[in-house]
């Protein structure tokens, strides 16, 4: 049997179909984001200047939060040691589920290995434990979510993207008496675009079931305390369950949920993702903890990154080019065409020295494959000023597609909702 071709010929579909996904061999250095050594295929560094980490607001080299990794590194060491139950309980992850039952004024938090393995464990878990739990999932809810509808093994409706008269519409078929689930994000991570969060939660009011929202994309960077669009909306004790990440707005790695503690107790007890893990190392939950009281202090950060993505979307609108409407800090810029897009990306990493992964199917639907741009407060007017010329340049020389895309994207948007559940896609 020829495993080897198999596999082989798996990875060539995707070449052909310009999908192969290609790391970018990059070195970070201290200060000096979102600057970062690229190391090409000879093995040649250059400086270049990145547009696509979800290090959203550079808390990853930020001062404090590097600070409290070193010095608890330094104090306690490195590994936690051991699963959460045998040993790997250490005194800094602690005091980070007490800062994030904080941040979102739950009574607990538990904290994850990734944003990932929440989402996975938790949905399942939660929706496993309610008898005959129906599952209701925004369409275009991230891989995480899917995972965890899946794997609870429980019926799912899936409601098309931020629509409530359809969410009420599927709601209202099913057995009042059947316990409910409603599980969508606050910031959609691809479009930029947030939740009719109220509506959604007046309806789980109405119909009686729970609400579970993934805040990923927004926690650290909205709310008077860094605590997401449901603290900017006033409406955190409105949700059962937020889930966020430790990774994104926070700088570090890690992923949680805040909830009430019967909740908790109960997804700390059954979840397999969270039981049979190593713990996160006690030098980075200090380090997340720091990131995460600095933002609930701090609003500069929040502020400049508001600034910076609001005046990006404007430069780039100005200059012609097709930026997506967006709510947020997220900027797409759509190129709608797989090898367009990587051709656009190769260039203005080798001509231009600035880094744009390219998004491709199936993370988003085709015909939408775009540039996902997300400034950072670290970004300079100047590097700003340099974007748009870079991309300028690669428009014009790709001869690529300069007219608004937002008709394009709610068309594709509308005919990608089969109501499936899509494929699994980074
Ligand atoms: C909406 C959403 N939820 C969850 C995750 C997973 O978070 P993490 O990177 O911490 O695993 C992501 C990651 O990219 C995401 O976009």
């Amino acid at each position: 049997m020829d495993y080897r071709g198999i596999f082989e010929d798996a990875v060539d579909t995707l070449r052909a179909e310009k999908r192969y996904r290609v790391f970018a061999d990059l070195e970070r250095i201290a200060g000096k984001f979102p600057k970062a050594m690229y190391r090409d295929d000879a093995d040649n560094a250059r400086e270049i200047t990145i547009w696509c980490s979800n290090d959203y607001l550079g808390m990853g080299q930020h001062e404090k939060v590097v600070t409290a990794m070193q010095q608890t590194a330094a104090s306690m060491g490195v590994g936690a040691g051991g699963t959460r139950n045998i040993s790997g309980t250490n005194r800094p992850l602690v005091e980070l589920e007490r800062s994030l039952a904080d941040l979102h004024r739950k009574e607990a938090a538990l904290v994850f290995t990734s944003g990932f393995v929440s989402n996975e464990a938790a949905i399942s878990t939660i929706a496993r434990l309610l008898p005959d739990c129906i599952i209701f999932s925004d369409q275009l809810n991230h891989a995480s979510m899917i995972q965890g509808v899946r794997q609870s093994g429980m019926e799912k409706k899936i409601f098309r993207h931020n629509d409530v008269a359809h969410l009420r519409e599927l709601l209202s078929q099913v057995d009042r008496k059947r316990p409910k689930l409603i599980a969508f994000e606050s910031v959609y991570s691809m479009d930029g675009d947030v939740a009719p969060i109220k509506e959604i939660c007046d309806l789980a009011e109405e119909f009686g079931a729970l609400t579970y929202i993934d805040e990923v994309h927004a926690v650290g960077m909205y709310g008077p305390r860094g605590g997401g669009i449901a603290e900017h909306e006033g409406l955190m004790d409105r949700i059962d369950v937020i889930e966020g990440t430790l990774a994104k707005g926070f700088g570090v790695m890690g992923g949680y949920i805040a909830a009430n503690r019967s909740i908790i107790d109960a997804v700390r007890s059954y979840a397999p993702e969270f039981i049979f893990t190593t713990a996160l190392p006690p030098a980075l939950c200090a380090a997340a903890r720091a990131s995460i009281e600095h933002l609930k202090g701090n609003g500069e950060e929040r502020l400049m990154h508001q600034r910076q993505a609001r005046l990006t979307k404007a430069i780039l609108a100005d200059a012609g080019l097709p930026v997506m409407n967006s709510d947020t800090h997220i900027v797409p810029l759509i190129v709608g065409d797989a090898r367009a897009v990587k051709a656009a990306s190769d260039m203005l990493l080798d001509k231009h020295n600035i880094y744009i992964q390219p998004i491709n199917y199936p993370t988003v639907p085709k015909g939408t494959e775009r540039l996902r741009i997300t400034p950072t407060p670290l970004h300079s007017d100047e590097m700003i000023f340099e974007l748009r010329h870079a991309l300028v340049s690669v428009w014009t020389s790709l001869e690529l597609p300069r007219e608004r895309a937002d008709a394009a994207i709610t068309a594709s948007k509308l005919t990608s909702g089969d109501l499936t559940l899509p494929s699994l896609g980074g």
